[in-house]
C-alpha cells in the first residue's frame, strides 16, 4: 500500500478500555499551500466532534475554533522550534500527543499540521512508532496548491514522492485556475490510490479525514443509522458533489473476496467506513471498516451482546457506479461453509495493528 510505510503497519486495534483509540491524521503540504485554512475549516465543520491539532504556529489557527474544538491549553501544542520533523525523536511527540490524548480532554481526532517543509514520511513514521496505547495512525493528507503545482515541482522534485505517500491528496485553490481538469489528471497520475479532491479554501468534507461524531450525541457505539444519516446531515452541501451507497446485508462476507474488491476498489471511490461480518471466520468478532483514498484499517471489536450479526458499508465517491459497487459486494459473500479455511483471513488482517490486542 505504501513505499514508505509497512503495509500491515498502518492500522491499529482501536480498542482502550472503554474507547477508541484517538485517530492522528497527519497534513502535509507545500509552503502556502492551504495547511492552516485547511485545518481552520475543520474546526469549523466538524459539528460535534473534538479536534486536537498539532501546529507549528499559532498566529494563523482561528482560536474561536480551536475553542469550540476543545479547551484551549489542553487540545492545542505549538512547537516552539516551528518544525515537529526537527522533534528530536518520537518520545518527545509522544508529550504531545499524550497531552492531548487524556480523557479528561475529550478529543475525538488529533491533526498534525506538518512545516511546509516537513518529510511526510518522516511524521508518519513517528507516529507509528509513537507507542501511545489510546492512539492511532489515522493517514496522511497532502495539501497542493493547484496555481503553483507546476512551479513547485520544477523547485521541489520531492512532491512527487509526497504525493505518491498520500492517503487523501487536497489540491486546494483550484479557484486559481483555468485548467483544473489537466492539474487533477496531472496529480492523479503521480498518487498511488490517493483520493484526490478538488478544493478552494480548504473545504473539503471533514468525513474524508476522520469519523465525525453525529450531530445529535448518542451514549455508546455508533448505530448504523448514525454512520449513514450523518452523510446527509449537517455536511448537507458538500455531499452534494458526492454519490454514496449504502450496503446492508446478512450473509457474512468471505475475506478473499472482499480484499479484492478493496484491493480493486475505483479511483472515485473516496470513503469506506461500517462494519463487516466474516461469519466463521471470526465468529467473537466484527471488523469496523475505514478507509478513505487507499489507506484502509480494519479494527476487529467484540460483537455487542443481542445485536444482529449483520454487514452495514456506507461507500462514498464521486462518479462512482452505486448499482456496480453493490452488486460486487453482494459477490462478496461467502458460500456456506460451516468452517472456515484457516488462512483466510490473512489478508484483512494486515491492516489490523495487533490482531491479539
Ligand atoms: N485564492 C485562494 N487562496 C487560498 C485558498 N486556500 C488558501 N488560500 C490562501 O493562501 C494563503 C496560504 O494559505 P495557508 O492556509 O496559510 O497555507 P499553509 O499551507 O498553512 O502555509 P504555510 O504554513 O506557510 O506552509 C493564505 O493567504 C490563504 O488565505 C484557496 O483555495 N484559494
Amino acid at each position: 500500500m505504501s513505499r514508505g510505510t509497512p503495509r500491515g503497519e498502518r492500522g491499529r486495534v482501536v480498542a482502550r478500555s472503554g474507547g477508541r483509540r484517538i485517530p492522528v491524521v497527519i497534513l502535509a503540504g507545500f509552503l502556502g499551500s492551504g495547511k492552516t485554512t485547511l485545518l481552520n475549516h475543520l474546526l469549523h465543520r466538524s459539528g460535534g466532534s473534538r479536534i486536537g491539532a498539532v501546529v507549528n504556529d499559532f498566529g494563523a489557527i482561528e482560536i474561536d475554533a480551536m475553542a469550540v474544538a476543545g479547551a484551549l491549553g489542553d487540545s492545542t501544542v505549538s512547537l516552539g522550534n516551528g518544525c515537529l520533523c526537527c522533534a528530536v525523536d518520537g518520545s518527545e511527540l509522544d508529550v504531545y500527543l499524550e497531552r492531548l490524548a487524556r480523557p479528561s480532554v475529550g478529543i475525538d481526532v488529533i491533526v498534525i499540521e506538518a512545516s511546509g517543509l516537513a518529510e511526510p514520511q518522516e511524521l508518519v513514521r513517528m507516529v507509528l512508532a509513537s507507542e501511545h496505547p489510546d492512539i492511532v495512525y489515522g493517514g496522511l493528507v497532502e495539501v497542493v496548491d493547484a496555481a503553483e503545482f507546476d512551479a513547485t515541482r520544477a523547485r521541489h522534485p520531492e512532491i512527487d514522492r509526497h504525493l505518491g505517500l498520500a492517503d487523501l491528496v487536497v489540491v486546494n485553490k483550484v479557484d486559481r485556475v483555468t485548467d483544473a481538469p489537466r492539474v487533477l489528471t496531472l496529480v492523479r497520475s503521480l498518487v498511488d490510490r490517493a483520493a484526490v479532491v478538488p478544493a478552494t479554501h480548504g473545504r473539503v468534507d471533514p468525513e474524508f479525514l476522520f469519523d465525525c461524531r453525529p450531530s445529535r450525541e448518542r451514549v455508546g457505539q455508533l448505530s448504523f443509522d448514525d454512520l449513514h444519516h450523518h452523510e446527509n446531515d449537517h455536511t448537507g452541501h458538500l455531499h452534494a458533489a458526492y454519490d454514496s451507497l449504502s450496503f446492508v446485508s446478512g450473509r457474512p462476507l468471505d475475506p478473499r473476496r472482499l480484499m479484492r474488491f478493496l484491493d480493486s476498489r475505483p479511483e472515485g471511490l473516496y470513503r469506506i467506513k461500517g462494519y463487516v461480518d466474516f461469519g466463521p471466520y471470526d465468529v467473537r468478532n466484527r471488523y469496523a471498516v475505514h478507509a478513505v483514498g487507499r489507506f484502509l484499517r480494519f479494527c476487529p471489536e467484540p460483537w455487542p451482546a443481542g445485536e444482529e450479526r449483520l454487514t452495514q458499508l456506507v461507500l462514498i465517491g464521486a462518479g462512482i457506479d452505486a448499482g456496480a459497487l453493490r452488486e460486487e459486494l453482494e459477490a462478496c459473500g461467502s458460500d456456506d461453509a460451516p468452517h472456515a479455511d484457516e488462512h483466510g483471513m490473512w489478508g484483512v488482517l494486515r491492516y489490523v495493528r495487533d490482531p491479539a490486542a
